[in-house]
């Protein structure tokens, strides 16, 4: 399998699966697509039944890796990122309401949907730089998860130092406190001015510096490595087929943000998987559904909200989808972005934007609402969601059809965010043994402005201190 970018043409010495994945970005600013979507055949799907959640990854995975890495080697890594877990189903299904499923994703180290890939990853990136006999220098940004879930998967290996920047203030406390109390020396916190896209940008500023890039060796743990979106694929495939896909079709509800986790349950679509909607949930800062209902894809200012994993407004992976509905045309997807970039404001063409309406819904809960929704699934179903999961619950009530299940995607454990839980159903839900004494651990981490100079200032002297 080879890649290319979602700005460029596939070139002579298309990178494979390896390369991408120590990459990040493209180095035309372009995110790295499969060459070809991988297909899968209704009795494949059938033979899966069967596997472990660590083998179909093994098997999922392998699609993309073709050339890179082998299964064999794949399933060893799956079995042992995935043996940590704690639940046996990895990500168990609970029905919540006639037909209503929560896919629950949070059974991980850091209780949040990021594990489901970032333990993969963290064994990926050891692979292949014991291979190559390299380091790389991984500078991630994070809305609350992505930044915890990444740590612990990286901490104390050796071939990575890790930098993360969150926005000051703007995660829950237990989200800080699971980043800034991790004590191993290759791990640095840094809490930026500003909100999740600042963060956003620096990280995409530092790729796109080439010289700096070069001279750190500087890789992606964000969704924009396309490593990360291929291991959140096999939890869509594995959930449809406990729920009798491919002799049925299922729908997906994913509450959204940087629109990776729905976007690898499109790319499961796209492989074969019966998939008949994707519905998208969003906070206030609702970007996506608003383009959705109105080809309206306008940045605004990032507001906090009760979510805030999801306060976002520049989804980076929309790119990804863009490329394909524009039938993987490179220049004008290039354009588009370009565009967007300059003017805050993207004009998709209207074909385009009908065309992914045929397959997403979207749908807005604002903080009132979200605690409602939180409130109604406690009280009716004794559910307790956190504020992402009761989103992406809401928002799959709202889209489901007659005989057709609808699995909504259970991003984070309620006791991530215990105060805006609390306030809505009265519950405070208790963090599992290995977190109990989380708020008495000591924090370390730098305050910063999102000064690009000052940033890689503080990742060369970060590089010096292990
Ligand atoms: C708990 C939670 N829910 C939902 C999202 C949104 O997911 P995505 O950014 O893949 O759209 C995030 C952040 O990524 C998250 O941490
Ligand atoms: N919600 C995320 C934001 C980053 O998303 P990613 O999937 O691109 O890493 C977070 O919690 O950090």
């Amino acid at each position: 399998m080879r890649y290319r970018s979602t700005r460029g043409d596939l070139t002579a010495d298309a990178p494979n699966f390896s390369d991408i994945l120590l990459a990040g970005l493209a180095g035309d600013g372009g995110l790295y697509m499969p060459e070809t979507w991988p297909k899968i055949s209704p009795q494949t799907f059938r033979d899966w039944r069967s596997l472990s959640y660590a083998d179909l990854t093994a098997e999922v995975i392998s699609l993309f890796s073709e050339g890179a890495i082998d299964r064999d080697t794949l399933r060893d890594m799956a079995r042992d990122a995935y043996a940590g877990f704690d639940h046996a189903a990895v990500a168990p299904l609970c029905e919540v309401e006639q037909d209503l499923f929560s896919l629950e994703l949070f059974h991980g180290p850091t209780l949040a949907f990021k594990d489901m890939a970032m333990q993969m990853l963290g064994r990926l990136f050891d692979h292949v730089l014991t291979q190559r006999n390299q380091k790389v220098t991984i500078v991630g940004a994070t809305s609350g998860d992505t930044g915890s879930a990444a740590i612990e998967a990286c901490r104390g290996r050796e071939r990575l130092s890790v930098v993360i920047l969150h926005p000051k203030g703007r995660t829950s406390e237990v989200q800080r406190r699971q980043m800034t109390t991790v004590p191993d020396d290759n791990i640095l916190n840094i809490a930026v001015e500003g909100d999740f896209d600042t963060c956003q940008n620096i990280v995409k500023a530092l790729f796109a510096d080439q010289p700096f890039r070069d001279e750190v060796s500087l890789s992606a743990v964000n969704s924009i490595n396309w490593a990360r979106i291929a291991a959140q694929i096999p939890y869509y495939v594995r959930a449809a087929l406990a729920l009798g896909a491919p002799d049925r079709e299922v729908s997906f509800s994913v509450p959204t943000g940087n629109f990776g986790n729905v976007l690898a349950a499109w790319a499961a679509r796209q492989m074969g998987l019966p998939i008949r909607r994707l519905c998208i949930g969003s906070n206030r800062n609702d970007i996506l559904t608003r383009f959705l209902l109105e080809n309206d894809m306008s940045v605004r200012t990032v507001e906090p909200s009760l979510s805030p994993s999801m306060d976002i407004q520049v989804s980076s992976n929309f790119e990804r989808l863009l490329f394909e509905l524009l039938d993987r045309n490179p220049t004008r997807c290039a354009a588009i972005m370009r565009e967007f970039r300059e003017t805050g404001r993207m004009a998709v063409p209207h074909d385009a934007w009908t065309r992914m309406k045929d397959v997403f819904d979207g749908m807005t809960l604002n903080d009132e609402q979200t605690s409602e929704a939180m409130r109604h699934f406690y009280d009716e179903s004794l559910y307790l969601a956190d504020p992402h999961t009761a989103i992406g619950l809401a928002v799959g009530k709202r889209f489901q059809e007659p005989g057709i299940p609808m699995i909504a995607a259970a991003t984070a454990h309620p006791a991530k965010f215990p105060d805006a839980v609390f306030s809505a159903t009265g519950i405070r839900a208790a963090l599992p043994p290995h977190l109990a004494d989380l708020f008495e651990r000591p924090e370390r981490y730098d305050t910063m402005s999102s000064q690009i100079t000052g940033i890689q200032d503080a990742v060369r002297t970060h590089l010096k201190s292990h």
